[in-house]
């Protein structure tokens, strides 16, 4: 029996295809086994999956279907408040000076260090609930506010917790290389990274990433080298957060190593495009920082013009405080000059491209992928940029079930 028959939909968005991205107007998508079986124009779907001989039938007349968001880049899980760091940033204090001060990434390392896993655990299923209400299905997690052993495997063993309980899918990704602790010099930090850290991480058996904050002031590109080669002895994948405040040589460093994303980007020139572009580096471009910095956007025409697949994610941190992909995808159209329709593959398959997982179809709904999918208020993809500031997602389905309501 077909597990759930979704019709006269005014829009299926199925996944990347010849001209760019493929839809159905007036589609339906039959789902068997948690995985999309077919999809297609209506009468034809339900002519093969009658709606009567299905577990659930959705008739989703005046509503779009489109893929779970793939959230590609947060740090979602965090202990503590920085909304008064905002009001410093309205003032005019810059991020760097809030970061020089004992603010910013190293004020939320003193909450977490403070935080309990109990504690911690409740936080991120908060978080959870609220990615999934605005369509996202699965979501990377990094760790980096412990920056010591014990935290940074508490924070990766809470990330497991919260994955083997809530519905959206989590990838874990260690980031002992976030910053540098108070007290110590980044020589002697990157050594209890690459000695201390990751063999506990490995032996931990959680994390599948290791991403560094490639940046001036924080690791150069020799000792985020370091980090990330040790990384890859210790069953990691490298990741790199990029060109984001200077250009340091991070995205040439991810192509070198063949990371499987370098993120951020806003000071990447034509070069390291190219590089990234030869290496199958995805780009992930992280729209909402640069809005809540007010800095300069990535320059995605670029990169999209250069043939790249490009990535968008929310950042989602105590610094970009928005999970909404939704958000993201109407600043990419917005401020970088992406169409709807590139927005929202950055979004949904691109995402799938920077965790590794585009094999499986995720980020699609062509048939034999998850069938992880938004229902949205809205008759066309083109609405969620068009309607920013509105959550149109309604009703979710993760592996075929239905985890949100929308209510
Ligand atoms: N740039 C480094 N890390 C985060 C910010 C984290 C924070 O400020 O707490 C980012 O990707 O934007
Ligand atoms: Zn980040």
């Amino acid at each position: 029996m077909t597990q759930t028959i979704i019709y006269e939909a005014s829009e299926i968005v199925v996944g990347p295809g010849e001209n760019g991205l493929d839809r159905v107007d007036g589609g339906a998508i039959a789902v068997e086994d948690g995985t999309v079986a077919a999809v297609g124009p209506t009468e034809e779907i339900t002519r093969a999956y009658p709606p009567e001989n299905a577990v659930r039938a959705i008739d989703a007349s005046g509503q779009a279907v489109i893929p779970g968001f793939v959230d590609s880049h947060t740090h979602a899980l965090f202990a503590g408040d920085r909304s008064d760091e905002f009001e410093a940033k309205l003032r005019g204090v810059s991020y760097q000076e809030i970061l020089d001060e004992g603010g910013g990434i190293l004020r939320t390392v003193q909450a977490t260090r403070n935080a309990s896993e109990a504690e911690l655990l409740d936080r991120l299923l908060g978080q959870l609930d609220a990615m999934l209400a605005h369509g996202t299905t699965t979501v990377e997690i990094k760790s980096g506010y412990g920056l010591d052993s014990e935290t940074e495997l508490r924070m990766l063993s809470v990330i497991k917790r919260a994955d083997d309980t809530h519905p959206v899918d989590i990838v874990p990704a260690y980031m002992g290389a976030h910053a540098v602790p108070e007290g110590r010099t980044t020589d002697d930090y990157v050594k209890a990274v690459v000695t201390e850290q990751l063999p506990a991480v490995e032996r931990q058996g959680i994390a599948e990433f290791c991403d560094v904050f490639c940046e001036e002031g924080v690791f150069d590109v020799e000792q985020s080298r370091r980090v990330l080669t040790a990384g890859a002895e210790h069953g990691l994948t490298p990741k790199v957060h990029a060109e984001e405040f200077v250009r340091l040589g991070g995205a040439q460093l991810a192509a070198e190593l063949g990371a499987t994303s370098a993120d951020h980007l806003l000071h990447a020139e034509q070069v390291d495009i190219d590089a990234l572009n030869a290496s199958g580096v995805t780009p992930v471009l992280l729209p909402g920082t640069a809005f809540s910095l007010g800095a300069e956007y990535a320059d995605a025409r670029a990169f999209i013009d250069r043939g790249a697949s490009v990535a968008l994610a929310s950042d989602f941190n105590p610094n970009c405080h928005s999970p909404s992909m939704g958000f993201a995808v109407a600043l990419g159209c917005l401020e970088m000059e992406m169409t709807p329709a590139e927005a929202l593959g950055a979004a949904t398959h691109g995402g799938a491209s920077a965790l590794n997982r585009s094999d499986s179809g995720l980020g699609t709904l062509h048939p034999g992928a998850p069938a992880d999918l938004c229902l949205i208020d809205a008759p066309s993809h083109v609405h969620i940029p068009y309607t920013f500031g509105i959550n149109l997602v309604d009703t979710v389905l993760k592996a075929g079930e239905v985890v949100s309501d929308g209510r």
